[in-house]
């Protein structure tokens, strides 16, 4: 079957393996001629980030990267990344990578023009009006890995490198103008980071689909994301050489972020501050939280995940969801507790206080105080 098309849901994307070669389109759709590549150190060594710098310059568009972003990127790595934007007369941004490049590549635009703190742009009420609009540069979005659909979204997640907080930056604009999602650029990616980002795309539409806001179209893109996470992430962990399998995976990645428009849950709410403090892989940390926040939401969704089990062809409704969840959990190896991870209890305090102001315990369909939050970190810890 050819997986391939061009979309605008909810932005454009070129959709299909090879696709890459049409980043030159891309940025005369974007209004682009001399663009940064911005991405992570990890990435900018290898080859499907030299084959995309070679297109650029074949196309007269010069090589410019920045790739001083880390896992988790923080408010230092968009102050060089603006300076590296302005220093070489830059007018847009190609983010390329997972989550880590993307979110920083769209924050470099976002952030170029602007004059208040970053902080002043955080999601709450209507803060984004605060920013001058005509300032942010065009996005292009690349994805390297198949998880936060951070392509697809109008917010940056960016750590507080001093108060050790994940926030999140939000604006219409930062929605990127194009999206090349080629699978191809994603066959590279590490066992454990597939998973990983796998299970970020499945928690989002867990999430979404949980969460009590009414958005039935959402609800409609959570639930066939959540169908084809099951049926290709375990192939795509096999062999990364599956194209077809990578390909139904970029899909699902951005159909989870589509779908949390609706909301996103307590599994976020644990894992921004888990990530923030001790640095782990943002997926992975969600996976070890799923099945904690399953059981203790499970008086208001049971219903909801029983029709979901049907679709999925899980038997015995939301309880053999449940137990599907923690196989699909162990078939990557994906450890049962944080604790294997290198969290530790000793950071509680911080972890609640993070969590209870997280954006995300506004969707979680069971009300989240810091007593149940504690008591939930107590679980996964
Ligand atoms: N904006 C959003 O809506 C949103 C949603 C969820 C998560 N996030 C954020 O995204 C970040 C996590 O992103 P992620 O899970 O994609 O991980 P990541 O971007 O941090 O990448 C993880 C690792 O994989 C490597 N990598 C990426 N693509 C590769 C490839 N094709 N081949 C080989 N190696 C590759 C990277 O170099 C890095 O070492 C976190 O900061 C998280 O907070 C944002
Ligand atoms: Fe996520």
């Amino acid at each position: 079957m050819m997986l391939q098309g061009n979309w605008s849901y909810p932005t454009a994307m070129k959709f299909g393996a090879g696709r890459i070669k049409e980043l030159p389109d891309a940025c005369a759709q974007a209004g682009m001629k001399r663009p940064l590549l911005v991405t992570d150190k990890g990435l900018a060594d290898l080859p499907i980030t030299k084959g995309t710098l070679d297109i650029m310059e074949a196309a007269g568009l010069g090589r410019g990267i920045f790739a001083e972003v880390d896992p988790n990127p923080s408010e230092i790595n968009l102050h060089a990344g603006v300076d590296a934007y302005k220093a070489g007369g830059h007018d847009g941004v190609i983010a390329f990578g997972g989550g880590s490049g993307l979110d920083l590549g769209k924050m470099v635009a976002f952030y170029a023009g602007q004059n208040r703190p970053i902080w002043d742009f955080e999601d709450i009420g209507d803060w984004w009006t605060r920013a001058d609009a005509d300032a942010i540069a065009p996005i292009i979005a690349v994805p390297t890995t198949a998880g936060t659909g951070s392509e697809v979204g109008r917010a940056s997640i960016i750590t507080n490198s001093v108060t050790h907080e994940k926030k999140i930056i939000f604006h219409p604009k930062v929605l990127p103008s194009v999206v090349i999602a080629d699978p191809e650029l994603t066959v590279g990616m590490p066992k454990f980071i597939t998973a990983g980002t796998g299970l970020d795309a499945f928690a989002h539409c867990v999430e979404a689909y949980s969460s009590p806001h009414y958005h039935p179209m959402s609800q409609g893109i959570a639930l066939e994301g959540m169908r084809l996470v099951i049926d290709y992430l375990p192939r795509a962990y096999a062999d990364g050489t599956d194209l077809e399998a990578r390909a139904h995976m970029m899909s699902a990645a951005a159909m989870g972020a589509t779908a949390f428009q609706k909301g996103l849950g307590a599994i976020h709410a644990l894992s921004h501050p888990v990530g923030a403090i001790f640095n782990t892989h943002h997926g992975t940390t969600n996976a070890v939280c799923m099945p904690a926040v399953l059981e203790f939401n499970a008086s208001e969704i049971t219903d909801r995940f029983d029709r979901a089990a049907d679709y999925l062809g899980i038997n015995g409704g939301f309880a053999g969801f449940q137990k599907f969840v923690q196989n699909f959990n162990d078939t990557f190896e994906i450890p049962r507790k944080l604790s294997e991870m290198g969290v530790s209890a000793d950071q509680m305090n911080s972890l609640v206080e993070g969590a209870i102001k997280d954006p995300s315990c506004g969707g979680n369909p069971v009300k989240l105080t810091q007593g149940n939050l504690r008591a939930l970190f107590d679980a996964v810890i």
